[in-house]
């Protein structure tokens, strides 16, 4: 019975929660998905997973109660409670300091923590032997393991975002977009197609001379990427054991995605032999995941009904014909 499993939501961004729109700065998405998401964070561990850098899309979703994996999973924090292997290569333990200014208990603390100095007659706080980023970590606890695969080529890539520049001042429309550990050139607004070709080609005799370098498709744009073995699967099952669910039978994770790069997630989960891969289209198209939505709005839809299922017994049952339900909606569209 589904009731019984554990779920684990993850999410991608770009046209699974925001429309595609022309300008990448402004792929908002809207407040009633943020509501959802906060909503389906508040009953299932949920993340985020996008090639977006995880600054850059924790800045869209704002939200406190879920996990971001940037990069395509080249960037992922986790709070350091169930990793068990803190020796790994790529790992290493650090306070997040964005998620740390938004919580909501960080002013609560800081004012706490100014009261208890003024009883002990206004010590300054370096007296308590703290910094300002230990004192939080002192208080809540809130030590975060970041995983970094692709850190190493941290300076190759601004090198390359730096020619790309060059390039793409030459075609009229082509944007260079910094994702940390991923630089995207987008073409969706150069009109003319010729020049879509010659972008194309400079950018691919620009990358070859980059040997740990490779390109990948996306929704008009061309993503270069470190060759680190690394995607958005791989950070799936990276997320799962370090949010405490590895070798758990029990374990659905549901993954939602739109776009190329998402089909390794699918790909992961149908390894993993459990769990719902849904893919965010319109129209058919080739795929690994099982089941399809059409769209944001329909996500939206979803993420509200899954939000909402695990609530009481009575609303479980409800629910649970509604996610059998989505199943023969589902069914019914192509993918
Ligand atoms: O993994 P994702 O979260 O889906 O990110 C993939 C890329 O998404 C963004 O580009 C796409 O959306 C833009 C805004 O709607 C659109 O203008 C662009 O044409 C699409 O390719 C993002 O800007 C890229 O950096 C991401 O790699």
């Amino acid at each position: 019975m589904v009731q019984e499993k554990k779920m684990v939501v993850f999410l991608d961004y770009d046209g699974t929660l925001s429309p595609i729109v022309n300008d990448p700065d402004r792929a908002f998405m809207s407040d009633a998905m943020r509501l959802a998401v906060s909503e389906v964070g508040k009953r299932y561990p949920t993340a985020i997973v996008s090639g977006r850098s995880r600054d850059k899309v924790f800045d869209f979703v704002k939200l406190n109660n879920i996990y971001y994996a940037g990069s395509h999973g080249m960037d992922i924090s986790t709070p350091s409670d169930y990793v068990k292997n803190g020796n790994h290569k790529h790992q290493t333990r650090a306070i997040d300091k964005k998620m740390l200014a938004c919580h909501r208990c960080f002013n609560y603390c800081i004012q706490s923590l100014e009261m208890a100095q003024r009883e002990v007659e206004l010590q300054p706080m370096d007296a308590f032997g703290f910094h300002d980023l230990d004192i939080v970590d002192h208080l809540q606890g809130n030590e975060m393991v970041n995983f970094l695969p692709a850190q190493e080529f941290l300076p190759k890539i601004q090198e390359i975002k730096k020619v790309l520049q060059e390039i793409t001042t030459k075609i009229k429309g082509a944007t260079v977009e910094d994702n940390k550990f991923c630089i995207s050139v987008h073409y969706r607004c150069v009109i003319n197609e010729e020049d879509v070709g010659i972008l194309k080609e400079m950018v691919n005799s620009a990358v070859e001379s980059y040997k740990d370098f490779k390109i990948f498709g996306g929704k008009k744009v061309m993503e270069i990427r470190p060759t680190v073995n690394w995607d958005k699967g791989r950070a799936l099952l990276y997320l799962l054991d370090n949010l405490g669910f590895d070798n758990s039978s029990d374990v659905l994770p549901i993954y939602i995605g739109d776009d190329k790069t998402d089909e390794d997630a699918f790909e992961m989960i149908n390894c993993i032999g459990r769990g719902f891969p849904i893919v965010v289209s319109s129209t058919a198209k080739e795929t690994k995941a099982s089941y399809s939505l059409r769209d944001p709005m329909e996500v939206n839809s979803f993420l509200l009904l899954l939000g909402k299922w695990k609530g009481s017994s009575s609303v479980d049952k409800s629910a649970d014909s509604s996610i059998e339900g989505k199943k023969r909606v589902m069914a019914s569209i192509d993918i």
